[in-house]
């Protein structure tokens, strides 16, 4: 039995979620066509007669000097160094700029084995392909590259021959039938948060994050209650939110409600959402300590 933990790391929306959604055939990471919307380190497990790889999908990483991006970055680069293997994903629809190359030349240092993979080879121009490669031969010379569509399940066998390749031998670290690790709050908060950063568009999705004040269990009744708060920076994104008439908040609880029911099977759900603005959250360290765990 082989058995390996993997760093998946790529600049924001290089489609790191969507991989690793592919892998594990069950929604662990939430994805969004907005960039950065990945904030934790998530574990996504996947198992067959080979043995077991454990995923972590690190949040985008974005050059900038916000307090909130600068945390996103550490938790990337600290996860690759704990790691058996590096999974770097490139979206070659974009070119090259400062923030691939800071990347790619931070994993040309790491003793970790890398795996480059140029991901949405589906919409790929030829000439698109022929310069990632090219990049990746210059700042990554010798490692190995492949090419794939997270999106469309192209290539992925591929990739977890390779990752296999690499992995130590070593016992099951979770049971074979698991496919995340993450608790039942974080699961919850982060289908919230999906629904509701699809909702709205350009600033607000990164002022949003999801709070769950309780989560109750009537057996008389057979319901499960969850009580959760949408918390953004300012009331006029609240009003956003919210929608005319609740309409906003109306459509978060229809998107979320049947894939929470699946976490409870064979029981009522009751979802109550809230939406409150808390003013500059994000440079709030009491607050990125707890969501950024
Ligand atoms: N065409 C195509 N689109 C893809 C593919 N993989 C991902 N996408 C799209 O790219 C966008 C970003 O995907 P995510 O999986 O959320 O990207 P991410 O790297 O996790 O993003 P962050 O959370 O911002 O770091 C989404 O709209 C995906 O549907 C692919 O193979 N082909």
């Amino acid at each position: 039995m082989k058995c390996a933990t993997v760093a998946i790391i790529g600049r924001p929306s290089a489609g790191k979620s969507t991989l690793l959604n592919t892998i594990c055939e069950m929604k662990v990471s939430i994805t969004a066509s907005t960039p950065q919307t990945t904030r934790n380190a998530i574990r996504g497990i996947y198992t067959d007669e080979r043995g077991q790889l454990i995923f972590t999908d690190t949040p985008g990483f974005h050059l900038s000097e916000k307090t909130l991006n600068k945390r996103l970055q550490e938790t990337a680069l600290r996860t690759l160094e704990e790691n058996d293997a590096v999974l770097y994903l490139l979206d070659a629809k974009r070119s090259a700029g400062e923030e691939e190359k800071a990347l790619a030349s931070h994993i040309a240092k790491l003793k970790t084995p890398v795996i480059c993979v140029i991901n949405k080879t589906d919409i790929l121009k030829e000439q698109e392909l022929a310069d990632a490669q090219a990049f990746l031969e210059e700042m990554l010379p010798g490692k190995t590259v492949l090419g794939a569509s997270a999106k469309l399940d192209e290539g992925v066998d591929e990739i977890l021959i390779e990752l296999f390749k690499h992995a130590p031998e070593g016992e099951l670290l979770y049971p074979a039938d698991a496919y995340t690790d993450q608790n039942l709050e974080f699961r919850i908060s982060e289908i919230i948060r999906e629904k509701a950063i699809n909702l709205v568009t350009e600033e607000i999705p990164h002022a949003i994050y999801v709070e769950i004040a309780d989560i109750e269990y009537s057996e008389e009744n057979n319901t499960v209650w969850v009580r959760a708060f949408i918390v953004v920076e300012r009331d006029t994104q609240k009003g956003i939110v919210v929608g005319k008439r609740g309409a906003g908040i109306a459509k978060i609880r229809k998107g979320a409600e049947p894939e929470i029911r699946q976490i409870f099977p064979g029981k009522k759900l009751r979802l109550d959402l809230r939406v409150k603005a808390q003013d500059k959250w994000r440079n709030n360290s009491i607050i990125l300590d707890r969501i950024l765990r």
